[in-house]
Order: C-alpha cells, then sequence, then structure tokens
C-alpha cells in the first residue's frame, strides 16, 4: 500500500500581495522521487522553505515524516536532508574529514562514524578522493559529496535543489542514476527542484508543474501526456533533405488526410504531424507525392518538453482571458522565457 510521507493541504504563502504558493494540494509517497518544475519565481523553493519548517505558511498545513512542518524544523532535521543547490565546504579539509564534521554534528557515535563515513563516501563514488582536500573536487564531486552530507544522517526524505547545476552531461547521468539507486535501495523519498526537463523525467516517478504559485498539473510523465494529448496521442516527424520553402502548400494537402490535426513545420527541414490515428503511411505517401526528398520518419513520444509546453500553453491562455486588464502574467512570462 502507498504511504504518503509528505502531505501538503490547501498550503499558501503570500509576501504582501505576492501569491508565492497559492493552495497548494499534493501527496508523496514513502519511496518515491518527485520533481518540482516550474521556471523562476514559480513558488519551488518558497515550498521547500514551508517543508523544511524554516519559513510559515499563510495558510493550509504541510506535513512531513508524519510531523507537522511548520514550527518543528530542528525535529525534522533529523529525518529530512536538504541539499541546495550550491553546497559549501572546509575547503582545508579533505572529503571525509568534512563528512565526519557532519556525522559528529549529527549525533553519530565516535566509535562508528569514520567507519559510517569511508562507506557513505564509497556508495557516493569517492572513495578514490576521499583523502584529497575539498578545495581540489569539481562541481560534480562537490555535489556527491553534498549528497553523502545529507545521507549520513540516514533521513527518510531528501530534497534536493537543482543538484545538478552546473555539473557536465556525463556527470549529471551519473549523479541522477545514483540518486535513483539510492532511493530504490534504501525506500528514500527524493523530492527534486529542477528547471532541467529531461533530467527529471530520467529520474522522476511523478512530477508537478508549478506556475506562478499554483500547481498545474501533477502525475507520470504517461499520464500528463494521455490527458493532454488526448485529442492527438499520435504525432510523427517527417525530415527532410532540403530547407521546406513553401509550408502552406505541403499543410494544405496533408490536411485532406483523415484523422490528422495538425502540421506544423519544426525548424527548417522537420515536419512534425499530430493525429488522432496513426496515419505515418498515408503521411509518407502525400510527402512523397508532393515531391519531398525524406530522409528520416520517426513516431514522436511526448516527453515532459511538450507537456511543460502545453501546460504553459494553457495557462497562458487562461491567463490572458482572465487578466486581459492587466497584462501581468503574460508580461512577466515573456520577460522571463526571453531571458
Ligand atoms: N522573502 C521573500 N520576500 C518577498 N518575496 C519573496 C521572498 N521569497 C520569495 N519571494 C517571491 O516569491 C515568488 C516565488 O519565489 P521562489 O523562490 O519560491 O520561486 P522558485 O520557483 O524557487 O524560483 P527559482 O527557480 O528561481 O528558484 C517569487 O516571485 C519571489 O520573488
Amino acid at each position: 500500500m502507498e504511504t504518503p510521507i509528505i502531505e501538503l493541504h490547501s498550503l499558501s504563502k503570500n509576501y504582501g500581495s505576492l501569491k508565492a504558493v497559492d493552495n497548494l494540494s499534493l501527496s508523496i509517497n514513502k519511496g518515491e522521487i518527485f520533481g518540482l518544475l516550474g521556471p523562476n519565481g514559480a513558488g519551488k523553493s518558497t515550498t521547500i522553505l514551508m517543508l523544511l519548517g524554516l519559513t510559515e505558511a499563510s495558510a493550509g498545513e504541510a506535513k512531513i515524516c508524519g510531523q507537522i512542518a511548520s514550527g518543528n524544523p530542528l525535529t525534522l532535521k533529523k529525518k529530512v536532508g536538504y541539499m541546495p543547490d550550491s553546497v559549501g565546504f572546509y575547503n582545508n579539509l579533505t572529503a571525509l574529514e568534512n563528512l565526519i564534521y557532519i556525522g559528529r554534528l549529527n549525533g553519530i557515535p565516535e566509535n562508528e562514524v569514520k567507519g559510517r563515513c569511508e562507506s557513505m563516501l564509497q556508495d557516493v563514488g569517492l572513495s578514490q578522493d576521499m583523502h584529497k582536500k575539498t578545495s581540489t573536487f569539481s562541481r560534480g564531486m562537490k555535489q556527491r559529496l553534498g549528497l553523502a552530507d545529507v545521507l549520513i544522517k540516514q533521513p527518510e526524505v531528501i530534497i534536493l535543489d537543482e543538484p545538478t547545476l552546473g555539473i557536465d552531461p556525463s556527470g549529471v547521468k551519473e549523479f541522477l542514476s545514483l540518486i535513483k539507486q539510492m532511493s530504490r535501495q534504501q525506500g528514500l523519498t527524493v523530492l527534486l527542484s529542477s528547471h532541467h526537463l529531461y533530467q527529471v523525467q530520467q529520474v522522476c516517478d511523478r512530477v508537478g508543474i508549478f506556475v506562478g504559485g499554483k500547481l498545474l498539473a501533477e502525475g507520470n510523465i504517461e499520464t500528463l501526456a494521455r490527458n493532454l494529448f488526448s485529442s492527438e496521442p499520435y504525432a510523427t516527424n517527417v525530415t527532410i533533405k532540403n530547407k521546406v520553402n513553401d509550408f502552406n502548400f505541403i499543410n494544405e494537402r496533408l490536411s485532406e488526410i483523415p484523422h490528422l490535426k495538425k502540421s506544423i513545420l519544426l525548424e527548417d527541414n522537420i515536419i512534425s504531424v499530430f493525429c488522432e490515428e496513426d496515419v505515418t503511411p498515408q503521411i509518407v505517401r502525400a510527402c512523397v507525392q508532393l515531391g519531398l526528398d525524406i530522409t528520416g520518419v520517426h513516431q514522436r513520444v511526448y516527453g515532459l518538453d511538450e507537456i511543460y509546453q502545453r501546460y504553459f500553453e494553457n495557462n497562458l491562455k487562461e491567463n490572458l482571458e482572465n487578466e486581459k486588464s492587466s497584462g501581468l502574467f503574460q508580461r512577466t512570462f515573456i520577460r522571463r522565457n526571453k531571458k
């Protein structure tokens, strides 16, 4: 049976007139890896701070490991590990010495602390480097040590804020598989906040999409995709050898195909076609008849990228309709996305 370990009930946080988190309800089960997604200012960090008991909610309640978060930061600290996007260490100490220091602070008995720290450093892939000073560590090595820091007290939940920021792609892959492995082996619950959709997609069991303090959707990728793209569950990309010059002409011909909902031009030479049924053969035939030189055809699987984009589009549309007078949301959205 699934046991909720994080429960948020109508949680809100206002800063003056700004609703940083707006009526958020969410339940996360023990052992789950949950991704918090959203643009800058969406309310992710504020939610995390409330979960850690480090800031008071304006309304509603956050419960974590069976405890009400509000007013209990020290009790929660024993059960919840938090890793910020950038972790600091004593540079003149080795990785092992740094971790032993944290271990002692967390009350690990003196006769156990060294052994446990060595074993933890091995688990996070730092066995070769544990005697090096952390001043010589790369960003990826520091993140691994940061993970060891939060895991050494054997928490029930770990909260990671942008854990892969600044790590190279192969380091990111290794780091994420490490998190997944730890979670699966130890039944550890992971809440991971990130802007990197592809990474989140690789590692998370479920995701929540935040915009403007509101949770727009939550679920696993397949369910979100099914709900969002139910009218056009099939998408096919056709790559053409040369740049497409007259897409309107192609679009007109393609729109005659039954079950086809729409086609768009992606980049200069990729036609993306969305359909109610799989009509790939008809699409290819039409392209050949139009004299297009096809170099590739593949069926797309909807990923987090499309899901995220679609929620943004829908939310933007709604806000434009509701807030025509101020246009505030649109301005903010456009400005953020121009960065
Ligand atoms: N102490 C504060 N006082 C006033 N406003 C705040 C405070 N902390 C956060 N905010 C505002 O609350 C909103 C949500 O901020 P928050 O930091 O939770 O977003 P975020 O999703 O974590 O963003 P990022 O991805 O940039 O970390 C933002 O508009 C932010 O400016």
